[in-house]
């Protein structure tokens, strides 16, 4: 692949976008890690603080629409760059600020990084044209280490009555080293070709479409507000309700991310096998609405530690990016703007849900997580829908369906492709040039197959474009007056189709 970067280049730039999304483990958790420390500090009651937590969304919000812009006119690194200093902002403020308000500015501060984060990262492993499955499953992965860590050193700060601060402070050290590491690291060259829409072709009926679309762009505000409900209120639910110590209670949000971690290992593994995305969604929302139940109704120890595992593994392993892909499948011409859309209804997930948690936390803790059910309920009917709206029969008919599709998109390149050689016809004929050039033909074969990514049908697309080429020629001597020129040259030039097998 042509990334115009050396292999260690590359090394080194993703680990550093690897440790931005560390940080940023540790920025979605770290104000719900310090709820009560924080009310102390701030002088409010813990609902108060909670609904801080919404300013993450609200900075979320705008951010992704101009650092989308940015990313593709001034370059990702630019935005990378935004994005850690934005959080250095919000790290470093949070450790000395006594002011609630100030400390809402502080949480748009770091949602408006999270976007530029994104935009930024993203978009360069695209550049990158590695495996985009493995590197999305790498950040999260990166985000979920930041989730484990943090809790362990909350709870061991708080045994040893070590300053709240310095658990900000680790945020911002990471990110200072970060910043320094990023600077000498060069980014590959933007890729900005238009998507022809690779990957699975979906031919579905309007209707079933707009369900789809509809519940897929649900899902991106169910699968984040059921992950960050859980996370801004498992603790203190543990505390208030379970009465577990302070470290047992911190422990659960580890048991979360390592839940989390696993989780990511067994979505790789399982769309790998070729687990439809569809079922898996289902299963996974399945399992988080029963490990939710069991926090909520059994209420023993092990079982809670046990359930927060399941839940992490199911709802944060990745889930929310599995349906992201289900939708880019339905649009892939416009992937920017959906990755947008479903963003931003996360977004929305991260505004809302703290204010409503926050309102029902004035009640008691119990309702504030007692509402993830709801969500999780909502996500569950949502990934059902969008099964039934994708779900095609294993049939003749839908098989030959989707290759109507396939064959009126082929059929428009190939007009496209006689357009584009008229031109060539007309230089043909000022220069008086033969309307066969061999060396071309072999050019085009061989480039044909390098591109064929299945091995075995190389040498029939390569065949494929033998005759197109002949039609080519065809075409090129009706339009000149020759036909019989190109009537006695090979379809196919053999030596070429050697090449490459
Ligand atoms: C279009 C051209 O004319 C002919 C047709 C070709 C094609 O269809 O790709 C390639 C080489 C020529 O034999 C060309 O010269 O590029």
């Amino acid at each position: 692949m042509d990334t115009q970067i050396s292999k260690s280049m590359q090394f080194r730039l993703s680990f550093s976008l690897y440790l931005n999304y560390f940080v940023h483990g540790i920025g979605l958790i770290i104000i719900a890690q310090n709820m009560q420390t924080l009310a102390h500090s701030w002088a409010s009651p813990i609902t108060t603080v909670a609904m801080v937590l919404s300013g993450v969304g609200l900075g979320r919000f705008p951010a992704y629409f101009i650092f989308g812009i940015l990313a593709d006119k001034f370059g990702r690194k630019l935005c990378i760059n935004i994005g850690m200093f934005l959080y250095l902002v919000f790290f470093v403020g949070m450790m000395f600020t006594h002011n609630i308000q100030i400390a809402y500015v502080l949480a748009m501060f770091a949602g408006a990084a999270n976007s530029a984060l994104d935009s930024g990262t993203y978009t360069t492993f695209a550049d990158l044209g590695g495996k985009a499955k493995a590197s999305n499953v790498l950040i999260k992965a990166g985000m979920s280490i930041g989730e484990f860590v943090l809790p362990l050193f909350v709870a061991f700060s708080e045994q040893n009555s070590i300053w709240y601060g310095w658990s900000f402070a680790i945020g911002a050290a990471a990110l200072v080293v970060n910043i320094l590491l990023l600077i000498p690291v060069k980014f590959p060259a933007m890729v900005k070709t238009a998507d022809t829409g690779a990957g699975k072709r979906v031919s579905i009926s309007k209707t079933r479409k707009v369900i789809a679309t509809v519940a897929l762009s649900l899902y991106g505000y169910t699968s984040m507000g059921l992950m960050i409900l859980f996370t801004q209120w498992i603790t203190l639910y543990a505390t208030d309700v379970l009465h577990f110590t302070n470290t047992a209670a911190h422990l659960l949000m580890s048991a979360y991310s390592v839940g989390s971690i696993t989780g990511v290992l067994v979505i790789f593994i399982m769309l790998r096998r070729g687990v439809p995305e569809g079922p898996l969604l289902i299963g996974l929302t399945t399992t988080a609405l029963v490990a939710l139940l069991a926090v909520l109704i059994v209420k023993a120890p092990t079982v809670s530690m046990i359930a927060s595992f399941a839940f992490g593994l199911s709802a944060a392993g990745g889930g929310m990016q599995v349906g992201l892909t289900m939708f880019l499948e339905l649009y892939p011409r416009i992937k920017g703007l959906i990755t947008g859309i479903f963003m931003n209804f996360g977004s929305l997930a991260t505004f809302s849900v703290p204010i409503i948690t926050g309102a029902l936390a004035k009640v008691s803790i119990a309702s504030a997580l007692r509402f993830d059910v709801v969500i999780a309920v909502a996500s569950l009917i949502v990934v059902v829908a969008a099964r039934l709206a994708l779900h095609q029969e294993r049939s003749l008919d839908n098989s030959r369906k989707q290759i109507n599709g396939i064959d009126r998109d082929i059929t428009r390149l190939l007009e496209d492709r006689f357009h584009a050689v008229d031109t060539i016809a007309a230089i043909k004929a000022e220069s008086g040039k033969a309307v066969l050039d061999e060396g071309r033909e072999q050019q085009v074969i061989a480039r044909v197959g390098a591109s064929v990514k299945d091995e075995q049908l190389r040498g029939s697309i390569q065949h494929i474009y033998g005759a197109i080429m002949a039609e080519s020629r065809a075409y090129q001597s009706d339009k000149l007056g020759r036909r019989s020129e190109t009537e006695t040259t090979p379809v196919m030039p053999d030596s070429a189709l050697k090449e490459n097998n």
